[in-house]
């Protein structure tokens, strides 16, 4: 059982031209993995990076079988990526490159095999163009080929915060879990972009002081707490949270030391390393992003008796709002807003409840007990399904 979960079922790696608005020709590389179907199609986001490599699409598709059996989703999990960096392109390039890519994948995705949705460098523009292309090749609109879509696209209503909503669920359980009081308790926040942003905002309003935020050019501090209403425009406006007014220039490695109740990882993985954990001095970590922390960080932080609250786990609402998404999709009949964030805390405060009681049953921290009820629900899925005698 080891080996065959250990194992993803099925990947392909494509190669995507691309014709230049200026005429050039490049070529890139993209990647779908798909780690498991045990309990359902395969699903998992679709990351636009120059960083991108198989291994990591790797991981981060096993990570999403992990967390949709964890939250009890009826998924597998998929990840997919291109190395390419979207910043460098313009919106006509990076719709070829999509069109290209989908069209490659095509033969593996739809509704009922492997559901994409936005990750890091993607957005909802570009589920739009990935539903696109889909739906010509199949003759019909499939509006359940794709999650994270634009609301007017059969998107679903929450789904754009519902990763940074669940953040924030799992963090008030986990301050709450320490006996530290929502007000006034100190927050940093790694990355702005579609989590780490929200993340920031949710916390602020529930009344913690966000104390610190970066993107990858660096982070700004204030010590009372940083306006996030006001970052939030300057980021619109700017592109970054550099030469934000109302705070001061901090290293963004620096932001992870910071003496904060709360650390909120919400960029990219292995941030958190035997090289700075030592330095960490936060006293509860929940992690936004996929895989923050290494192993090796991990022990440090067990023995230093931090909480650190999984990703998958922590990150799982985007997941959890994208499945809501699909089953509106496929009964062509939307939710109100209030009907999505009611399910979403329910489903989110269960899987803290069970990944918490199922710790201390144990006798282990929240990533071990939270995996071991996510493969168990796999392999019994395998099992029943007699896929493995
Ligand atoms: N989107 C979703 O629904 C989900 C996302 N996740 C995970 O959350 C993480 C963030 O994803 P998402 O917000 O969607 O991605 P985005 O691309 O929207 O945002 C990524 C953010 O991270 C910043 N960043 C990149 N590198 C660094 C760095 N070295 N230090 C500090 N900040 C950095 C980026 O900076 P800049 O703005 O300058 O580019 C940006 O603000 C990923 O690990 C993703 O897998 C998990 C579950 C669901
Ligand atoms: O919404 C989804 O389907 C997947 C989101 C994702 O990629 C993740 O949870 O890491």
């Amino acid at each position: 059982m080891h080996q065959l979960l250990g194992t993803p079922r099925r990947e392909v790696t494509v190669s995507i031209p691309l014709r230049r608005d200026n005429g050039d020709i490049e070529v890139f590389t993209g990647h779908r993995v798909q780690h498991n179907f045990s309990r359902g199609p395969a699903k998992g986001g679709l990351r636009y990076s120059p960083d991108v490599t198989l291994d990591e699409v790797r991981a981060l598709a096993m990570w999403m079988t992990w967390k949709c059996a964890l939250l009890d989703v009826p998924y597998g999990g998929a990840k997919g990526g291109v190395r390419i960096d979207p910043r460098h392109y313009s919106p006509a390039e990076l719709e070829r490159v999509t069109r290209r890519y989908t069209s490659e994948i095509s033969p593996l995705i739809g509704p009922e095999r492997d559901i994409p949705a936005p990750d890091i460098g993607t957005d909802e523009r570009t589920m739009a163009w990935l539903m696109d292309t889909y739906s010509v090749q199949q003759g019909h609109t499939v509006l359940g080929v794709t999650t994270g879509k634009p609301l007017s696209l059969g998107g679903s209503l929450g789904r754009a915060t519902a990763t940074s909503r669940g953040v924030a669920h799992v963090a008030f359980a986990a301050l709450g879990d320490r006996g530290i009081a929502l007000h006034g308790a100190t927050a940093a926040v790694q990355g702005f972009g579609k989590v780490g942003r929200y993340a920031a905002r949710f916390l602020a309003e529930a009344g913690l002081e966000v104390v610190a935020v970066s993107d990858q050019y660096g982070a700004v501090a204030a010590e009372a707490g940083l306006d996030i209403p006001a970052l939030e425009q300057h980021v619109d406006a700017t592109g970054s949270v550099l030469d934000f007014a109302g705070g001061d220039v901090l290293d963004g490695a620096a932001l992870l030391e910071l003496e904060v109740d709360l650390l909120v990882p919400a960029a990219v993985e292995g941030v958190l390393h035997g090289g700075n954990t030592g330095r960490v001095r936060a006293k509860v970590i929940v992690e936004g992003a996929n895989g923050p922390t290494t192993p090796e960080a991990d022990e440090v932080l067990r023995q230093a008796d931090v909480l650190v609250a999984p990703d998958i786990l922590a990150n799982a609402g985007g997941v959890v709002v994208s499945y809501f998404e699909w089953v509106q999709a496929n009964q062509a009949f939307w939710w109100s807003s209030d009907e999505v964030e009611a399910r979403l805390a329910t489903r989110m405060d269960l899987a803290w409840q069970s990944v918490t009681a199922h710790a201390r049953r144990l006798g282990v921290p929240l990533r071990a007990a939270a995996t071991a009820l996510a493969v168990e629900r796999v392999a019994q899925a395998h099992q029943q399904r007699g896929l493995y005698p």
